[in-house]
C-alpha cells in the first residue's frame, strides 16, 4: 500500500527512542564474535558503494574504481562491490568503461546539489536527470536541510518527489546528512518524508558533514524503516556513509540491521556501506 504526507504528522508524532543507548551498546558488544568469520568479511563488500568524491578526481581515477570495485581480489573473482559512487561529470568515464569491458555494474552518481542541497530546485532537477541520462541506475541526492530544520517537511517530501521523478526508474538513495539536523526527532521526521516520496534507500551522510554516520543514527533510522514497512508493505534500504574505516565500524552496522530489520535486509539490494577506503582494509584479510 502507498501512502502521501497525509501520514506523516500522526507517524512521527510523540516519537521518543529510549533504548537507544543500551541497542547500541548491545550491538559494539556483538561486533567480536563476528570479526574472525571471511564469509562476513566477504559479504561486506558486497555490499560497499566504492567511493570516489573528490575534486580531483580524473577518468583513470574512476575507471580504476571500477576495475577495483569489479574484482576487489584476484583470488576470489566472484567477488565484487554492491556499486561504484561517483560525482555526475565522473559518471559518463564509468559508463564508457564497464562498456568497453562488457561488464555491468550498478553506477551511483551524486547527484541533486550534493552535498550541501543549497542550489536551486530546477538545477537540482536537472542534474539528476543528466546522470541517469549518462547512465547512472541510482541517484544519491540530499535532502533540503534549510527546509528541514524550518520544520518544512511538506517541501523535503514534494523536492523529493520531483527527484524520483527526475531518476526515471533509476535507484533514489536519500542522504538525510544527519549531521545537521539537530536531534533525533529530526531524523526519524527526515526518514520518514524521504521514505514517503519513494525514497528506495535511506543514507545517513555525505561524508562532507563534520559528524557522519554514526550507530546512534543508524538505530533511529532503521527504527523508521521497520514502521514504514509494517505500515506499507514496501522494503526501503539502508545505508550509512562517511568516515566508516574499520571492519569493526562496518560489522557494527551489519549487527544492527540484522537486529532492528531482520535477516531480509542483509542483501545489496537493501543494505549498502558508503565508504573510499574501506574495502582494501578488508581485502588485506581476506
Ligand atoms: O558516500 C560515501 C562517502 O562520501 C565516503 O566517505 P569516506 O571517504 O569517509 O569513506
Amino acid at each position: 500500500m502507498t501512502f502521501g504526507f497525509e501520514v506523516f504528522a500522526k507517524e512521527v508524532e510523540q516519537v521518543a527512542f529510549p533504548k537507544l543507548e543500551q541497542t547500541v551498546a548491545d550491538i559494539k558488544s556483538k561486533i567480536p564474535s563476528l570479526r574472525s568469520s571471511k564469509e562476513e568479511l566477504r559479504k561486506l563488500v558486497t555490499y560497499i558503494d566504492l567511493t570516489t568524491l573528490s575534486g580531483d578526481d580524473t577518468r583513470s581515477r574512476v575507471e580504476a574504481l571500477v576495475d577495483k570495485a569489479l574484482a576487489p581480489t584476484s583470488s576470489q573473482p566472484d567477488l565484487r562491490c554492491g556499486a561504484v559512487c561517483v560525482y555526475p561529470a565522473r559518471v559518463a568515464d564509468v559508463t564508457r568503461h564497464l562498456k568497453q569491458l562488457n561488464k555491468q555494474l550498478n553506477v551511483a552518481s551524486v547527484a541533486g546539489g550534493f552535498p550541501s542541497g543549497q542550489y536551486l530546485l530546477i538545477t537540482r532537477l536537472l542534474e539528476i536527470q543528466l546522470a541517469v541520462k549518462d547512465g547512472a541506475t541510482e541517484i544519491d541526492t540530499v535532502i533540503n536541510r534549510a527546509a528541514a530544520l524550518d520544520g518544512d517537511w511538506e517541501l523535503v517530501y514534494d523536492e523529493l518527489k520531483q527527484m524520483k521523478r527526475a531518476c526515471d526508474g533509476a535507484h533514489l538513495k536519500t542522504i538525510l546528512a544527519t549531521g545537521e539536523l539537530k536531534n533525533n526527532e529530526n531524523i526519524y521526521k527526515a526518514s520518514f518524508a524521504a521514505m514517503l516520496s519513494g525514497s528506495d534507500f535511506i543514507k545517513t551522510s555525505t561524508g562532507k558533514e563534520t559528524v557522519n554516520a554514526t550507530l546512534e543514527v543508524a538505530y533511529v533510522m532503521c527504527l523508521a524503516i521497520r514502521r514504514y514497512f509494517e505500515l506499507t508493505g514496501r522494503r526501503v534500504g539502508f545505508k550509512p556513509a562517511g568516515g566508516l574505516r574499520t571492519i569493526e565500524d562496518a560489522l557494527g552496522y551489519r549487527i544492527l540491521i540484522e537486529e532492528v530489520l531482520g535477516k531480509e535486509w542483509l542483501t545489496p539490494e537493501l543494505f549498502r556501506i558508503g565508504a573510499s577506503s574501506l574495502l582494501d582494509v578488508i581485502v588485506k584479510e581476506l
